[in-house]
């Protein structure tokens, strides 16, 4: 089974969010980038626009998607979708997570993720690079 999971690599002002999955969560107290499984019939950009809002209560503007990360849990293979996200709205509110942290990208290693988002880390900054160059 595959599992596709849309997730926000969220800028403000040159640092991003990461946000620490609850202690009842499968991953607890991993730190992951705000997102989830897709519903039925709905496309990346839709379910990762509605996770947002059921998560931090605040709109996006979906930018740049980066590559796949895949992670295989045994039973399903999880496919996370990154994509670099600007915030449209700024109050954010907690609904699920235990906490959340602006960070600089270099800053980014020092937390404990969960293991997908290792490559996340790693494609955010590729992208950043090519940034620089345009
Ligand atoms: N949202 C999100 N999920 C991630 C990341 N990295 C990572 O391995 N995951 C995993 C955790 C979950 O198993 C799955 C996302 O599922 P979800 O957030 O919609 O819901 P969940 O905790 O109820 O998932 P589950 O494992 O209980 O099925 O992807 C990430 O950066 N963001």
């Amino acid at each position: 089974m595959i599992v596709k999971v849309p997730c926000a690599v969220i800028e403000r002002e040159g640092k991003i969010l990461a946000a620490q999955r609850n202690a009842a969560s499968s991953l607890p107290l991993k730190w992951e980038f705000p997102g989830g499984k897709l519903e039925e019939n709905e496309t990346e950009e839709e379910g990762l626009i509605r996770e947002i809002r059921e998560e931090l209560e605040v709109e996006i503007r979906i930018g740049q998607r980066l590559p796949l990360s895949i992670r295989d849990d045994g039973w399903r293979e999880i496919q996370l979708v990154p994509f670099v996200c600007q915030l449209l709205s700024f109050d954010i509110v907690l609904t699920e997570h235990e906490q959340i942290l602006w960070l600089f990208p270099h800053e980014l290693d020092a937390l404990d993720w969960a293991e997908a988002d290792r490559d996340v880390i790693e494609s955010y900054r590729d992208y950043l690079q090519k940034q620089l160059f345009l």
